[in-house]
């Protein structure tokens, strides 16, 4: 029986793919904190089994020595938006993942498809175990790690938005290596053999170039609430 009161949203899973700097993170954070959802960064898992690879002198040019050491480590992550986490062993990892180091290293690492089998498996565990639903972000999350997610949204904006962007945040960096940083690990997640970075052909396509992070976020809340409402 339904008497409508009792009656409450059905858990929603939303997919957030782009490229690097597209303002994925901040986006699906912020959503997931406004909806009351969990949330997902899936880029931090694959830069955690990254910074695991180069704390214990894997060679990262070597994809066999990566897969055959890719199921050693034990990575968490919190998927509290106000709070997300990440460790790997016990180890809180959320500054060291974010080094030039790691950053470098992650698009290699990421494509051993033995890392990928790993880690798409934690990610599917956390979306499922997620009783409100979830925004998760990364690459592949619509077109290989939860295709058949209520939504799929792909952000996307000019090279040289996410350069500014990005070189606002880290302080004393210049423009143009940014941009070509960016471009370079793009180039090499958008062409490796294992679920690529890729839209999902039923992915609504945002640009953010002209937008402001609020305005994004407004549009991605939007979408949500439109399809929980059946529209
Ligand atoms: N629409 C926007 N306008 C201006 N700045 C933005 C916008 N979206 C995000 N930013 C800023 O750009 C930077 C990168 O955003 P964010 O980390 O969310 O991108 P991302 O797509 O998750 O990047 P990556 O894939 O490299 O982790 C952050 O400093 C964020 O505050
Ligand atoms: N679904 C995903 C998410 C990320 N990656 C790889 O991780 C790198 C770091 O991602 P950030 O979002 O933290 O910048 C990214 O460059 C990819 O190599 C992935 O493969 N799949």
């Amino acid at each position: 029986m339904d008497n409508g009161a009792a009656r409450t949203a059905q858990p929603v899973i939303v997919a957030i793919d782009g490229p690097s700097g597209t303002g994925k993170s901040s986006t699906s954070k912020a959503v997931a904190a406004q909806l009351g959802l969990s949330y997902l960064d899936t880029g931090a898992q694959y830069r955690a089994i990254t910074w695991w690879m180069v704390t214990n002198g894997i060679d990262i040019d070597d994809p066999t020595a990566i897969a055959a050491v890719a199921g050693k480590p034990e990575i968490v992550s919190g998927t509290d938006p106000a709070q997300p986490t990440i460790t790997v062993d016990g180890v809180d990892v959320s500054g060291p993942i974010r080094t030039q180091e790691v950053t470098a290293k992650v698009s290699a690492v990421s494509a051993v498809p033995e890392v990928r089998a790993r880690i798409t498996e934690l990610q599917r565990s956390l979306a499922a175990a997620a009783e409100n639903g979830i925004v998760v972000e990364g690459r592949d999350i619509g077109t290989t790690v939860l295709p058949d997610a209520d939504l799929k949204i792909f952000l996307t904006a000019s090279a040289e938005a996410r350069a500014a962007r990005r070189s606002g945040e880290l302080k004393g960096s210049d423009l143009h290596s940014t941009r070509e940083a960016l471009i370079k690990r793009d180039a090499a997640d958008s062409s490796r053999k294992t679920s690529p970075l890729a839209k999902a052909d039923d992915a609504v396509e945002v640009d953010t170039t002209d937008l402001t992070l609020p305005q994004v976020i407004e549009c991605v809340v939007t979408l949500v609430e439109e399809k929980r409402a059946g529209k």
